[in-house]
């Protein structure tokens, strides 16, 4: 049987990359690229099939920052297949970043200095906004949406006779300290991208408690410090030019400089391969390069308890319902 693989920003980054990677490896696959815009998403499935001319590639239009445009994509993808083996949920955006230059200077003579580099801890702020959900747009993009997919899709990724797998893409950012249940979707604070991935991986726990009977399976990824339009959204392109040859050198003290959407992608294809059932869900899968630019996965426990995921898990319930009366109104029917 042909495996279905859906991928969330599949058209730019690192989504992208993965794509390009599956392909390489199975060009058997039933790739589906998730995107929000149709110009970009056929640009991506041209350039796609341009290398791999045989292959199934379609496009699924899906703005996981609109709850009505995920149930239409939830819809779509129930009349396409019949089950989706992977599901790589790894859309996601960083507002307006503001990068602290006094704290990046005090930490670059600080112990700290590498934790810097490799989680921009202290240094990155971002300024959100709320959708026309009423939701702030990053807690929207990155955790919500995704997981209102998961869960109109359901039938598509639980079966009694075989796996399927959740593939979050969460960051090196996502931090505890950044995150509260009581504001989680952090409309108080400035770290809503930090928030948001911590959301992900405590989601991501819940998840595998809640679904592991039925066979569906989930994992977190950390793809490094990638040049993505994300990264360039932080600093202008030329001081990313600049600053390259720096980089290369910051690689041989910290793997997680892996830089290339490419490499990034390193765990995200890593899990396509993995046994579902063999992987830890307390742990993040990190892809790493090291100084000579060779790629690997490693991985690392993450900071999270299970009675904080399952206490976001029913937030997130209540939410869903809450949000899909006002949005949606013949929600279940439709
Ligand atoms: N770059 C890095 O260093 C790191 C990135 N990440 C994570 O990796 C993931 C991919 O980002 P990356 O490749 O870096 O950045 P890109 O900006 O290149 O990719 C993001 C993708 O998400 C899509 N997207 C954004 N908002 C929505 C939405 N509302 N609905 C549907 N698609 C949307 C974008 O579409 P469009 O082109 O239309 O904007 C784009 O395809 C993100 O979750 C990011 O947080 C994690 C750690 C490090
Ligand atoms: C000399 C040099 C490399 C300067 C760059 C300083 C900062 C712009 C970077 C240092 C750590 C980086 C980082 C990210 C963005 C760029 C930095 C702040 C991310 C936040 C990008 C998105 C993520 O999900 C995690 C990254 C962690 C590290």
């Amino acid at each position: 049987m042909r495996k279905v693989v859906v991928v969330t920003g599949a058209n730019s980054g690192i989504g992208f990359a993965l794509c390009e990677r599956l392909l390489s490896y199975d060009d058997q696959i039933r790739l589906c690229l998730g995107c929000r815009n149709l110009q970009r998403a056929e640009a991506a499935r041209t350039a796609l099939l341009s290398s791999h001319p045989t292959a199934d590639v379609s496009v699924l239009l899906v703005d996981v920052g609109k709850v009505t445009s995920v149930v239409r994509a939830a819809k779509e993808l129930k009349e396409r297949y019949k089950k989706v083996d992977y599901l790589y949920l790894n859309a996601g955006i960083m507002p307006n970043p503001q990068l602290s230059f006094r704290a990046f200077i005090k930490g670059l003579f600080s112990r700290n200095v590498i934790n810097m580099f490799a989680t921009a801890e202290g240094i990155l702020t971002q300024k959100d906004r709320i959708t026309e959900d009423g939701l702030q747009e990053v807690f929207e993009t990155n955790v919500f949406g995704h997981f209102m997919l998961i869960r109109e899709i359901e039938p598509l990724l639980c079966h009694a006779d075989s796996t399927s797998q959740l593939i979050w893409t969460s960051s090196s950012n996502a931090r505890k300290s950044a995150f509260s249940l009581s504001d989680y979707q952090h409309s108080q604070g400035q770290e809503p991208y930090s928030s948001s991935k911590y959301a992900t991986d405590l989601l991501s726990v819940a998840l595998n408690k809640q679904y592991n009977k039925q066979g569906l399976y989930s994992s977190v990824v950390c793809p490094g410090l990638v040049m993505t339009n994300l990264t360039y959204g932080i600093m202008p392109s030329f001081f990313w030019t600049l600053i390259m040859p720096i980089m290369w050198l910051i690689r041989v003290f910290t793997n997680s400089f892996t830089i290339s959407p490419f490499n990034g992608a390193e765990a995200l294809m890593w899990l396509f391969n993995q046994k579902a059932e063999s992987l830890d869900p307390l742990s993040k899968y990190h892809s790493c390069t090291s100084g000579l630019g060779n790629n690997y996965v490693c991985l690392s426990k993450m900071d999270v308890d299970e009675k904080s995921g399952d206490l976001l898990l029913q937030k997130m319930l209540e939410l869903e319902k809450e949000i899909c009366k006002k949005s949606i109104p013949d929600y279940r029917n439709s």
